[in-house]
């Protein structure tokens, strides 16, 4: 486990879709400002674990949870939590780029409008910084009122982190987010990590095991349900200490 200040942890954390039982007793810590990567073989849980932590798993029939998870103190699985609001702190990415068929300004503006604000200043602020943040800014400043869908796979990638920034959460989920994206596309996500973690904590699951080994400060290798291996990303890439991590880093299995 991380020594560093734990934004969220989870206790016990169990997860049954029906009868199959995806999370088991699964205990993690995410260091805040930090990258942590989520790694391990298809259907090993990884994308269910990150919808547990803004409770997107709520909108899937048949789901049950069982455990705790910290948010900051508060457990996030109880019915009187407010998932908006849990929502609004702990944003998420997804792995195909899907913005809203409307313009690049009016994506950005979308989350900040739902949560209030209507005034027009405040709002282009908004839409500015997080366009900056998710360094998409450059290229879309004269084409604010163009549609979202004219950007390239990879632009509309960081318009969806513009999207997910501009609500200033604390932590953000990453699903597979370069997943889609051709390698140039990737890079500039991966250096956008660099930047965002100054700020925000990332959590991201992803098939790349480059990809987890260049961008993430810590690493959990998961399979099967459970979490096998926790750690610095540098040791569980260079030296794993379950063999079935070594198994997965080394390309035994996957
Ligand atoms: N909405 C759902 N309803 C029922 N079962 C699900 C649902 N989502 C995932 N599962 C099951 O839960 C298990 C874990 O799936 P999950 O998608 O979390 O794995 P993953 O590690 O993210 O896989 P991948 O890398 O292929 O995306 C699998 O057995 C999967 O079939």
């Amino acid at each position: 486990m991380t020594t560093e200040a734990a934004i969220i942890s989870t206790k016990g954390l169990n997860l049954y879709y029906g009868d199959n039982h995806a999370l088991q007793e699964i205990d993690i810590s995410f260091a805040r400002n930090r990258v942590t990567a989520l790694i391990g073989p298809s259907g090993c849980g990884k994308s269910t674990l990150i919808r547990c932590l803004n409770r997107m798993n709520d909108l899937v029939d048949n789901v049950r949870v069982e455990g705790e998870i910290l948010f900051d103190g508060e457990d996030i699985v109880s019915p009187r939590t407010d998932v908006v609001e849990i929502r609004k702190r702990i944003g998420m990415v997804f792995q195909k780029p899907n913005p809203f068929p409307k313009s690049i300004y009016e994506n950005v503006a979308y989350g900040p409008r739902v949560h209030g604000i209507r005034d027009k200043k405040t709002l282009d602020q908004i839409i500015e910084k997080s366009l900056k943040d998710a360094a998409l800014w450059d290229e879309v400043k004269d084409r604010l009122h163009a549609s979202a869908l004219g950007l390239s796979g990879g632009q509309q990638q960081r318009l969806c982190i513009a999207r997910t920034l501009a609500v200033e959460p604390e932590v953000i989920l990453m699903d597979e987010p370069c997943s889609a994206l051709d390698p140039i596309a990737t890079a500039k996500i991966e250096d956008l990590l660099e930047e965002l973690k100054k700020r925000y904590t990332v959590i991201m699951v992803t098939h790349n095991m480059q990809q987890a080994a260049r961008s993430s400060d810590y690493t959990g290798f998961m399979y099967l349900g459970k979490l096998i291996e926790f750690g610095e990303t540098d040791q569980i890439f260079e030296a794993p200490r379950e063999q079935l991590t070594e198994n997965y880093v080394t390309g035994r299995f996957g």
